[in-house]
Parts: structure tokens; sequence; C-alpha cells
């Protein structure tokens, strides 16, 4: 019994996913021209699948999980349920105009003509804020649109923000924040959540994993009581006497979020030799 998994063939999510489940363990190769692969070492069939299917294909139970980006999730409105965000792919759907053009609120797009490829996301959007404007829907190349002509306004897909620089456009409203999340289909037969729960104890030790760093420092020994405020680790941190009198090495686990802040701390506490290593698995 194997657990499908669809993932995106090739595009923006396609390296990240690939890359999870080798970092769980899991052996897979990219796509190529095989569409359907089995993994070497786990009860795990990987489909790759345009980005856009994968809602449907996960609904219907032809897939039983899948990867994707929570637009296109919440644009294809599928009933499928959302088991994990997964941390990357992370971009905002966007209403964008022209630059110069004067933008007050979204009440200024009243009767405008707006190109986007998540009709149904925007749509939902100008309802709420009660606004009626054109919707225009086109499948790709969306910041061209008032460009030539075809639109006053775009909403689509923005992180960085450089493809709507380029092309002389100005963010004006963020309608989602968007990650890749995991969907599971919403009756998966027990054998199946079994392995999906391997899976998902997997995923969340490469998560805590990434999250954290493994800390080795050298410090004298009456600061340490201040250290290890600053390191609680998992439990408490690892202590070891240096050959030298006096001196310690502590080893310990720091979230990634508070690395700098803590370094800097550190260092005023009196510790030296500082190494940061990344941890491969972490298991809690
Ligand atoms: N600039 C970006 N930065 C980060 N994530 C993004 C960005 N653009 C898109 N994404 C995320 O990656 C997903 C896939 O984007 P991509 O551009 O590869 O899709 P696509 O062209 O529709 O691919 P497909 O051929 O599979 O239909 C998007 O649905 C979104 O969740
Ligand atoms: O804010 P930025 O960092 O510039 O990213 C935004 C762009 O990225 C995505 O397109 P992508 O490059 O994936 O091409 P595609 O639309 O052809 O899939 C999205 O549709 C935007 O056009
Ligand atoms: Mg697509």
């Amino acid at each position: 019994m194997n657990l499908r998994i669809a993932i995106q063939k090739s595009g923006r999510l396609s390296e990240d996913s690939l890359r999870l489940l080798n970092d769980c363990g899991i052996s897979v190769k990219s796509a190529g021209s095989k569409l359907r692969t089995q993994a070497e070492n786990f009860p795990v069939e990987v489909y790759f699948l345009r980005d856009d299917d994968i809602p449907q294909y996960v609904q219907d139970g032809v897939a039983d999980i899948g990867v994707v980006g929570e637009n296109v999730l919440y644009e294809k409105c599928k009933n499928v349920e959302v088991v994990k965000p997964l941390g990357f792919g992370k971009c905002r759907l966007a209403l964008a105009v022209p630059r110069g053009v004067e933008y007050g609120s979204v009440a200024s797009l009243e009767g405008r003509r707006i190109a986007t490829s998540y009709p149904f996301l925007l749509e939902s959007f100008l309802r709420q804020h009660r606004v009626e404007a054109e919707i225009h829907e086109i499948s790709g190349s969306v910041e061209i649109a008032p460009g030539i002509g075809l639109a006053d306004a775009v909403c689509d897909l923005v992180s960085s923000g450089s493809t709507l620089f380029m092309n002389g456009l100005q963010e004006v409203e963020t309608i989602l924040e968007s990650q890749a999340v995991l969907v599971k289909n919403t009756e998966l037969e027990n054998s199946k959540e079994i392995i999906l729960r391997k899976l998902l104890f997997r995923i969340d030790s490469v998560q805590a994993a990434r999250r954290n760093k493994y800390i080795l420092l050298n410090a004298p020994n009456d600061a340490l009581d201040e250290i290890f405020a600053l390191l609680p680790g998992m439990k408490s941190p690892t202590v070891l006497p240096l050959a030298e009198e006096g001196w310690s090495s502590v080893h310990s686990v720091l979230p990634e979020e508070e690395f700098w802040e803590k370094i800097e701390a550190l260092k005023y506490a009196g510790a030296q030799g500082i190494l940061v290593v990344p941890i491969e698995k972490m298991i809690q």
C-alpha cells in the first residue's frame, strides 16, 4: 500500500517539495519526463502535476495528499483538508496599479478592468468591499496587462516585488498571504493515515531542525549561570570542562530567530570561540 503524493512538476514549488521529501529520508528524483515515481525506501508514490490540478486530484482521491500554494487552494475551492503549512513558496496575492496613478482605496477600482489569474479570490475581495469591477481572467504574464491597454489594474502574486517594479506597477492592496501547505483527502483509509502520520513525524523533525541551530562555546565558569539563562536548550545545556582550569565548553540548541540577539548577549556575558552548526533532524 502506497500513499500517493502530488507535487508540482516544474515551477516555484518543485524544488522545495522534493527537498522536503528527501530531507525526510524519502529518496525521490526530480520529474524529468517520468510523471510518476515510486520512492525507494518509503511507501510513497509521487505524482508530478501542474499545481492548479492538485486540489482537484486530492479532493477526488486520485492522489491522497498534495503540496500546493494556499493561493491555488483557496482559488479552486476544493474540499480537502489542510494538514500543515510548509514554510516555503511564500508570496502574497496583491492588487497593483500603474505607478503614478493616484490610488485612494479599493473604491477607486469601481468600474475598472482588473486582469488576474485568480478571478474567484479577486471577486470575493471586491464583493467584501462592495466594489464592482470588470475581471479579465488571463493565465499568465498578468503584469503586462495595464501596459498594453488590456486592464487598469492587476491582481497577481508578489514576493520580492521586482516583477511589478519592472512593469511600472505599484502594489496597493494585499488580498491573501500565501505559502505552500500539505493537503489531504478528507476520507483517507486507515492504512494510508498510518503512512501519513509517519511522514508528518518526519516533516516535524525536519522543520524543527531548520528552525534551530546547534551552538558550542567556551566560557569562564563564573559566567555559566548567565549563559545558561540565555541558552536553555531542549532540556538544559550540556557542560564539559575544558583542559584549561576555570573554563567550560557549553553546548545547546538555539532557535534561528533568536540567533543574532543572543549571540551579542553571549559575547557580552564572556563567551568565546562560538561555533554555530546546522542541525539535520530534531526530535523533541
Ligand atoms: N514569486 C514567488 N515567490 C514565492 N512563491 C511563489 C512566487 N510565485 C508563485 N509562488 C508560489 O508557487 C506556486 C507555483 O508558482 P509557479 O509560478 O511555478 O506556478 P505555475 O506557473 O502556475 O506552474 P504550473 O505549470 O505548475 O501550473 C504559486 O501558486 C505560489 O503558491
Ligand atoms: O514579486 P516577484 O518576486 O517578482 O515575483 C512575482 C512573480 O512570480 C510569479 O511568476 P513566476 O516567476 O513564477 O512566473 P510564471 O507566472 O510564468 O509562473 C508571479 O506570477 C509573479 O509574476
Ligand atoms: Mg499553475
